[in-house]
């Protein structure tokens, strides 16, 4: 492997980095398909298709009705794919007039017709992953499962509509039936809500988490690969709770339950989310949980948002386009490569040396600091939420992350950019519960089982550590390089090394290379030392002479 320092950029700058756009599925201009499509040339044309092989664009064919209203169906489908960075495709299988009251009319394609829209694409286009939507006849099923014997594509994600959430009827018994006997056995994955759930199984009642299971279960007995059985309706629960089975493990996926009216078009978008995922190749573990995350912060940011005068509204796809942190040129919330040299505060080291929390973070931040974390075990409360307010002031007009070690309540009063907990602090799903999805939460973890947790639970990244003795945290064991070696391989989140490092050893945790570890946090090498903006500088020549390439 080259070892090539990559400084990380400021999070304004982000919009620079070639590969934001890529991890975007963006396209440059000059690889756009069709930019030279009007040139007489046989040799124009020949570079056009070899520059759209070259960076082939994600792409998701949706097989669904449309709905008037467009917070449903492919309208919904289209506008996921695309928030998401994938191209969509459509074939419409009917055309229904509704609105936020509910359906008022469906007028099906005829299935010949949607077979010739099927072939159309199809055969021209190359269509990753097929995403099924409102199927209104046994024949239309049919129709598909013809098509995709003759087109096979890499993924098939079928959400099973039958019903609207208005109550109106999409699809009859007989197109039950055909989905049971036909397409099932075809699909990727199957992601009905309960209430599908128990349509598929003969009305059987779902009320408890071990119901959805044996759901899953027999739904997967008809021939899927996976089945993800959604829990949003499931009453009682602050939490909605979906299970994902793949034959042989159930993970039970917790999302925040936001209250809105504006809940229409969500299965269709969760589906189209799981198939824009697939399509860009992720596995379905990373699939499902990226499309709920999606729905979540969707959801969230459209939950005041007022269309239409019926009960149930949509909600705002590309909300993205409206925060305040795509406007600066990054559409993340939290960009992996800000762990990089991750500094933790610690008071009693600051008084020692006799500077203020907010000089020592000014100096940590001028020296090159990419993240911050407060981390004031004796502070007073009130003391702390003064100079942690003063604090994100510094770190927003500086555009650096500032995260608070274990207290929700002081990061909400200060509009901190997230909190970091460990495993004796309030779970990292409640604090995503409190937090909501905006903000950055890191979890300190040891193990495999923990690592896996902290990503189930919706954090953003993981600490892990001691990767070497530390006076700094009493009874801290150490994992050494093996501990966090194993940490980072099976990690499905960033890792950040803690522990002992400073500018003597910390060239040796970069130079592992390791997967998944973008970086090094750090107390007493940088804030029990006179010059904390010379040892932050020192600490960061070094790690940017001992970093691999990232991707
Ligand atoms: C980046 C980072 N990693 C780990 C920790 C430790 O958190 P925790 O285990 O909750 O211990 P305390 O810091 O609360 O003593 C951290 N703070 N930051
Ligand atoms: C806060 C903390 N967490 C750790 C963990 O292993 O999770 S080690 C640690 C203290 C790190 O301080 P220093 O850089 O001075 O060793
Ligand atoms: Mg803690």
């Amino acid at each position: 492997m080259t070892s090539v320092p990559l400084p990380p950029l400021p999070a304004a700058l982000a919009q620079y980095r070639p590969s934001a756009a890529a991890t975007l599925g963006f396209r440059t201009p000059s690889s756009a398909p069709g930019v030279s499509a009007s040139s007489s040339t046989r040799a124009r044309r020949f570079s056009v298709i070899a520059s759209a092989r070259e960076m082939p664009w994600p792409h998701v064919l949706t097989v669904a009705g449309s709905d008037s209203s467009a917070g449903a169906g492919i309208q919904a489908d289209i506008k996921a794919c695309a928030a998401l960075g994938a191209y969509c495709s459509s074939a419409i299988t009917a055309v229904t007039a509704q609105n936020t009251v509910g359906v008022q009319g469906i007028h099906a394609v005829p299935e010949k017709f949607v077979g010739e829209q099927l072939r159309s694409v199809l055969s021209d286009m190359s269509v990753d992953v097929v995403k099924t939507g409102m199927l209104p006849s046994a024949g239309v099923v049919k129709v598909l499962c013809e098509s995709l014997r003759k087109f096979p594509v890499k993924a098939l994600v079928v959400d099973p509509v039958m019903v609207s959430t208005s109550g109106d009827t999409l699809s009859g018994p007989s197109t039950l039936a055909t989905y049971r006997d036909e397409l099932f056995s075809m699909a990727d994955i199957v992601t009905p809500n309960v209430k599908e759930a128990s349509k598929l199984l003969g009305d059987v009642s779902l009320h408890t988490i071990s119901d959805m299971r044996n759901a899953a279960e027999s739904i997967y007995k008809l021939g899927p690969k996976y089945v993800l059985v959604k829990g949003g309706d499931m009453p009682d629960s602050s939490d909605a709770i979906d299970v994902l089975f793949d034959g042989k493990e159930f993970t039970e996926l917790r999302g925040l339950r936001i209250k809105t009216r504006n809940t229409h078009g969500t299965g269709c978008t969760l589906a189209s989310c799981i198939a824009a995922e697939l399509a860009k190749g992720a596995t379905m573990l990373h699939a499902v949980q990226a499309a709920k995350k999606f729905v979540e912060s969707a959801l969230y940011h459209s939950k005041d948002l007022v269309i239409g005068n019926g009960p149930q509204g949509p909600f705002d796809h590309l909300f993205e386009l409206k925060s305040p942190s795509y406007k600066m040129g990054s559409l993340q919330k939290f960009n992996p490569d800000d762990l990089f040299l991750y500094a933790v505060t610690d008071s009693g080291m600051n008084k020692k040396w006799g500077r203020s929390i907010k000089d020592a973070v000014k100096a940590a931040i001028e020296g090159g600091a990419t993240i911050v974390q407060l981390r004031e075990k004796d502070a007073e409360t009130r003391e702390f939420l003064e100079a942690a307010k003063a604090c994100v002031e510094i770190c927003k007009s500086l555009g650096v992350p500032l995260l608070i070690n274990d207290r929700v309540d002081v990061a909400l009063a200060c509009d901190a950019g997230g909190v970091h907990v460990g495993q004796s602090d309030i779970p990292a799903w409640e604090v995503r519960g409190l937090l909501g999805p905006g903000k950055i939460i890191g979890v300190s973890c040891k193990t495999l089982a923990q690592a896996e947790q902290a990503w189930k639970d919706g954090a953003d990244y993981i600490g892990c550590g001691g990767v070497f003795p530390t006076t700094t945290k009493a009874n801290n064991p150490t994992l050494g390089f093996e501990g966090l070696r194993t940490v980072c391989l099976a990690s499905k989140l960033p890792v950040v090394a803690i522990g002992g490092i400073n500018a003597g050893n910390a060239g040796s945790v970069m130079e592992l290379g390791l997967p998944n570890l973008k970086g090094v946090a750090v107390v007493s090498a940088l804030f029990d030392r006179e010059r904390v903006a010379a040892e932050t500088r020192n600490l960061r020549s070094i790690l940017m002479k001992n970093a691999h390439s990232r991707s």
